[in-house]
């Protein structure tokens, strides 16, 4: 890239000679963390093509999380010997056909749930619709409209206003913070993201839920961003339903299935706009009028995507003996030290935290916008904001850049340490420190 002229890289090994303060501040909160050792229960090595040989500082967790290590022979025995060998036999012996709520049992203590409360399977965007037309077929009869985040991730948004169109309601896009003072006894539900992914802010579950209830509307959480890496207790605040990935901070894999959640007093009044067979109390009685499946199991559709349902069963054996209340700990130092760094590392003015320095509302995320110099738009495509972070990704450090100018540094406690943050810090500072002059635009 043109703009950012060549500075020697970093190595990657941790050098105490010019950066000593952050640098031995990372090894001692490294050597006091009581998660260190969990990052070897993922893979990290470096990937084939990279230049140095060193392994990335991996902060995309937020995007993709990383391999978990006994997924790929879990796969291998899945496909040789289940699938291979067992074939039609696996449905039963193997346990693939209880798979989704089997599975929707070991995501329900992350998130806050007893079990029989979350099924696994479809994708996100699926999920929501069926929590949203599930949600207002569930509402009261005078209902005329649906809230939804106004910072929504676009797919509720767009999934929102197919469902309110086919429900006959209108939808009203709120902010987050707003929705205690708009919602009315015309509100059938709010669809709220948990941890808004641009910016990383976590918005007020038990505050957001508690409004929506007063006023008579169910409260519907996007989980997404926050699922796994903080904890969202979803029976303890009353949540009506609930979705997510389990491709983030979960470490599912690829296109790892999502999940849905109903509460449990909800669940005998929840009528899928899905109604597939394998949510049918008797599935193999082919029966051609539909009833329901008591429970959650009322949430499945069709057949399961079984090698990714059980990648993503084995991913969250990474989870054995870990707390979320530890995840948060850690996720909060991390997220703090990150700050430090780059206060220290970068030069004033090249980019301002989106994320709040508040912890009551941040996510596991941060994400710094750039000053309007690296933000604004060049001829021929991607501000230079995002070749900053192509520039990051090429000396080893992998975020992502959301347009106009967000670069987002996800931090997943299993396996991010205080090193990385340090190591992420010192090359965003090389990097930006390397441009030409800006005004100070973005400071604050
Ligand atoms: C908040 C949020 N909801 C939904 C999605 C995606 O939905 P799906 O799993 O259907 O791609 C994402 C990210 O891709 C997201 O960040
Ligand atoms: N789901 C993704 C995908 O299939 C490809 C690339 C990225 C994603 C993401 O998860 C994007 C993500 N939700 C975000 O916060 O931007």
């Amino acid at each position: 890239m043109s703009e950012i002229p060549e500075v020697p890289e970093t190595t990657g090994r941790t050098e105490l000679s010019g950066d000593r303060e952050q640098a031995v501040r990372a090894a001692e909160l490294d050597a006091a963390d009581p998660l260190a050792a969990v990052r070897e229960r993922f893979v990290l090595d470096p990937a084939p093509d990279h230049a140095s040989g060193d392994a990335d500082v991996y902060l995309d967790g937020n995007s993709l999380g990383v391999l978990p290590r006994g997924v790929s022979d879990r796969i291998a025995d899945v496909i040789t010997r289940e699938w291979g060998q067992l074939r039609i036999r696996s449905w039963n012996e193997s346990g693939w056909w209880t798979a989704p709520e089997r599975i929707g049992d070991k995501i329900a203590p992350l998130i806050g749930a007893g079990p029989g409360r979350v099924v696994v399977g479809d994708s996100t965007s699926v999920n929501i619709f069926k929590a949203v037309i599930g949600g207002v077929r569930m509402a009261g009869k005078g209902c005329t409209e649906i809230l939804v985040d106004a910072t929504t991730f676009p797919t509720d948004g767009y999934i929102a206003r197919s469902a309110a169109r086919m429900t006959g309601l209108a939808v009203r896009p709120v902010e987050p913070a707003r929705i205690a003072d708009e919602v009315t006894e015309r509100t059938a539900l709010a669809l709220v993201n948990h941890v808004d992914y641009r910016t990383g802010r976590l918005n007020d579950l038990p505050g957001i839920t508690r409004a929506l209830h007063s006023a008579g509307a169910l409260a519907v959480w996007d989980l997404c961003h926050s699922a796994g890496a903080l904890p969202v207790g979803l029976d303890a605040h009353h949540v009506d339903l609930a979705v997510g990935c389990t491709y983030k901070y979960l470490n599912g894999g690829p296109g790892a299935p999502a999940y849905l959640y109903i509460r449990e007093s909800l669940q005998e009044r929840f009528e899928s706009p899905l109604p597939g067979w394998n949510s049918h109390a008797e599935p193999f009685a082919m029966d051609p009028s539909y009833e329901p499946a008591a429970g959650i199991l009322r949430g499945r559709v069709g057949t399961p995507d079984i090698l990714s349902l059980l990648a993503l069963e084995a991913a969250l054996e990474a989870w054995d003996g870990v707390a979320i209340e530890e995840v948060r700990t850690k996720s909060l130092a991390l997220t703090d030290f990150f700050l430090e760094c780059v206060a220290a590392y970068v030069p004033p003015g090249r980019v301002r935290s989106l994320t709040p320095s508040d912890h009551q509302w941040r996510g596991s995320q941060v994400s710094l916008a750039c000053s309007p110099q690296l933000a604004a738009d060049r001829q021929g495509g991607t501000p230079l904001a995002g070749e900053v972070m192509d520039e990051l990704i090429r000396r080893g450090v992998v975020g992502d850049f959301r347009h106009p100018d967000v670069l987002r540094f996800g931090f997943t406690p299993l396996y991010t340490s205080f090193a990385d943050a340090e190591r992420a810090a010192r090359v965003l500072g090389e990097v930006l420190g390397a441009l030409p002059d800006v005004e100070s635009g973005a400071a604050g």
